[in-house]
């Protein structure tokens, strides 16, 4: 990996740069095409990009697919996702918002009413790896908040089935709705619909970059959670890190895409040496070696901090998606941390610890929106709508404050509505 001296003038890089202008219209017109021609469309792309030829008829998966997946998995592999299930319900469950209500003295009710979401398209990435993981951290935080219809979405394999372990995951969580559909077009159909998939309120879940594109030239038709992009890992280390832990997190994340990025932040020059050759050593053995590979190339780096304080504002600068904090005393680097996804503390804290298991949700803002968002969370799931009832009592004594602000703003109609109840009363009064 390079090893980048880690002076003011460095540009730090981030993973994707929001595409190129080429991807950019790719999706555009891949887009365009689902939302004029429907399925028809998303046949065509699902053969060119997939290498699958199927029809519309077979897009949604039928209940003989999900019990011949069955048949296929094993009760152990079950039972690992039923317990990775509970404890990303666990977790989830701790953050689900009750609507709230307040009174004044003057009779006054304010409040706010959380309602879940209808309808909730979750894209579940399908063309390097398939990811049964991900169906749990996007659909178990739908359920807890009670969202009724989530819609799947993921690309055939080469054989025109989904993955079985994607498929079994689906199932016993009971979601019922699974399309073989991926890519833009996938997005398209979902937010747009076609004759055979209706149309949702939010897409969520992580993709590659047309994935990502697609979610962000959607935005607005329906909404979406964040751009969560190719997979990222920050490293913040010392020198007391253990160099082949640091390279397997690092390999971790790079094993993903060849647009991953995986960057070491430390301050001690003989564990970025130490963690070079760990990596260069560990990617030998990997089956995705060439993608790993890539990535640590063309997204990977090791940075090397004069100080603890260049170090640590080169973290929040990066703002990554995941943080590793392996240094002597992580609980007291934790508030010096603005910008991360999701921050994993000592050394038992591997990356994948959290991917799978540990209950946080693994789907998190990449490509430096850590800066402004924040983990796929319940709230996702749902809107809030602002309850005001007035009293008279309030009227009475606000009433020519709020008529006497709409004129501030040269809007009579509104100053009107609001003395109509004040003459109301007054008349009432005098009769
Ligand atoms: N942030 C997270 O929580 C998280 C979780 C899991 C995976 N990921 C990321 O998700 C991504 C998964 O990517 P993937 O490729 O394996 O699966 P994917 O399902 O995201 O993308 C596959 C689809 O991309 C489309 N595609 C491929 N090449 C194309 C081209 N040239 N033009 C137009 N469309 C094209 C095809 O439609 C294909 O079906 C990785 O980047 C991984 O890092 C992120
Ligand atoms: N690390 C990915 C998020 O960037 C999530 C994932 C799923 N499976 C394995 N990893
Ligand atoms: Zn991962």
């Amino acid at each position: 990996m390079r090893i980048i001296p880690l002076t003011k003038d460095v540009t730090l890089k981030r993973s994707i740069d929001q595409g190129t202008d080429a991807q950019r219209e790719a999706v555009r017109e891949i887009i365009t095409s689902v939302k004029n021609e429907g399925d028809q469309a998303v046949e065509l792309f699902t053969k060119k990009f997939d290498g699958v030829a199927l029809s519309s008829s077979q897009f949604l998966v039928s209940k003989d697919e999900i019990a011949s997946a069955y048949n296929r998995v094993d009760d152990k592999t079950i039972e690992i996702i039923r317990e990775a299930r509970d404890n990303i319900r666990d977790f989830h469950g701790r953050q689900v918002q009750q609507s709230w209500m307040t009174t004044k003295a003057d009779g006054t009710i304010l409040g706010q009413k959380v309602t879940p979401l209808d309808a909730v398209g979750v894209y579940v990435p399908g063309g390097r790896a398939a990811y049964p993981s991900t169906i749990l951290m996007n659909v178990v935080p739908a359920q807890v908040a009670g969202v009724e219809r989530i819609v799947m979405v993921s690309p055939p394999q080469k054989d025109g089935t989904l993955n079985d372990v994607v498929l079994v995951t689906a199932n016993e969580l009971g979601v019922e709705e699974i399309y073989k559909v991926g890519g833009a077009q996938g997005v398209a159909a979902l937010a747009y619909g076609t004759e055979t998939i209706a149309p949702v309120d939010k897409i969520v879940g992580p993709g590659n970059i047309y994935v990502a594109l697609a979610k962000q030239q959607v935005f607005g038709t329906v909404a979406i959670d964040m751009i969560a992009g190719p997979s990222e890992i920050v490293v913040l280390a010392d020198a007391t890190a253990e160099p082949s832990y640091v390279a397997a997190d690092l390999l971790s994340q790079a094993e993903h895409d060849p647009m991953a990025s995986a960057v070491l932040v430390t301050n001690s020059s003989k564990l970025a040496e130490a963690v070079s050759e760990e990596v260069a050593d560990q990617l030998q053995s990997l089956p995705k070696k060439d993608i790993a590979e890539a990535s640590i190339n063309d997204y990977g780096a090791i940075y090397v901090a004069d100080s603890w304080n260049e170090a640590i504002a080169a973290v929040n600068e990066l703002a990554p998606e995941h943080l590793e904090l392996m240094v002597e005393g992580p609980w007291d680097v934790l508030p010096q941390i603005r910008h991360a996804g999701a921050i994993f503390l000592g050394k038992y804290s591997s990356e994948p610890v959290g991917d799978y298991f540990a209950g946080p949700n693994h789907v998190l803002p990449t490509n430096g929106t850590a800066r402004f968002s924040s983990p796929l969370n319940v709230e996702d799931f749902t809107k809030k709508s602002s309850i005001i009832s007035y009293s008279k009592q309030a009227i009475e004594d606000n009433g020519k404050k709020i008529s006497a602000f709409a004129r501030l703003e040269g809007l009579e109609a509104h100053a009107r509505a609001v003395e109509y109840r004040l003459q109301t009363q007054s008349q009432q009064k005098n009769q």
